[in-house]
């Protein structure tokens, strides 16, 4: 099986469930095409993701499996931070607020193609400038969407509840995955 991502929290869910998967990043336009909403963004571009990687790398019948993750806030896209001046941009926008965290994921199995979207809603604490500052020294926000990572030390600290699953916040719904691998 191929897992055509690079985040290795995707890579760690995927091994630890079982799957000796072998590491084939996709290398793809991320950006939204216009009028296109979050959440139909996530499932296509894990859909071609797993289609790049799928008609260049996997044998025939080989699985790949690809995803991809997004914040919304009041359906507003906010990706990776582009500079720390972004992750305080995004951090203070989802200051006492809740938003969705959005994965799409596609299975790839020859001709057959599934995909779908997992959204867990998450509220975080009102936050301070001085604590957005401290946590964007950290370093932990910038190669993560909404600049935060809720597995991290310190990302863990600014959320005050959530709605769905964990997995899915992380970047990989791995329960669903596995069941859909099981289908
Ligand atoms: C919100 C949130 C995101 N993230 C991460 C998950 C993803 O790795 C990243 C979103 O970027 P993605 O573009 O989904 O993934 P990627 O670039 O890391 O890997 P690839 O394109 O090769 O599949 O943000 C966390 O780790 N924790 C969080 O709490």
């Amino acid at each position: 099986m191929i897992l055509a991502s690079q985040s290795p929290r995707r890579i760690e869910l995927m091994r630890e469930a079982g799957f000796d998967v072998q590491v084939i990043p996709a290398d793809i336009d991320e950006s939204a095409r216009p009028g296109e909403g979050p959440f139909e963004l996530v499932e296509r571009l894990a859909r071609a993701k797993a289609e790049a990687v799928s008609s260049a790398h996997a044998a025939p019948g080989e699985t790949v499996v690809a995803a991809d993750t997004i914040v919304a806030l009041d359906g507003e896209l906010l990706g990776k931070p582009a500079d720390e001046a972004d992750a305080r941009r995004m951090l203070r926008a989802l200051s006492g607020k809740t938003h969705q965290v959005a994965t799409g994921v596609c299975i790839a199995r020859g001709e057959r193609i599934d995909s779908f979207v997992d959204i867990t809603d998450v509220t975080f604490y009102e936050l301070s400038d001085a604590e957005i500052d401290a946590y964007v020294a950290t370093g932990e926000p910038m190669d993560k969407a909404g600049a935060y990572g809720i597995q991290g030390t310190y990302g863990r600290m600014l959320v005050e509840r959530i709605d769905g699953d964990f997995y899915n916040v992380v970047g990989l719904p791995i329960a669903k995955v596995v069941r859909a691998l099981n289908t």
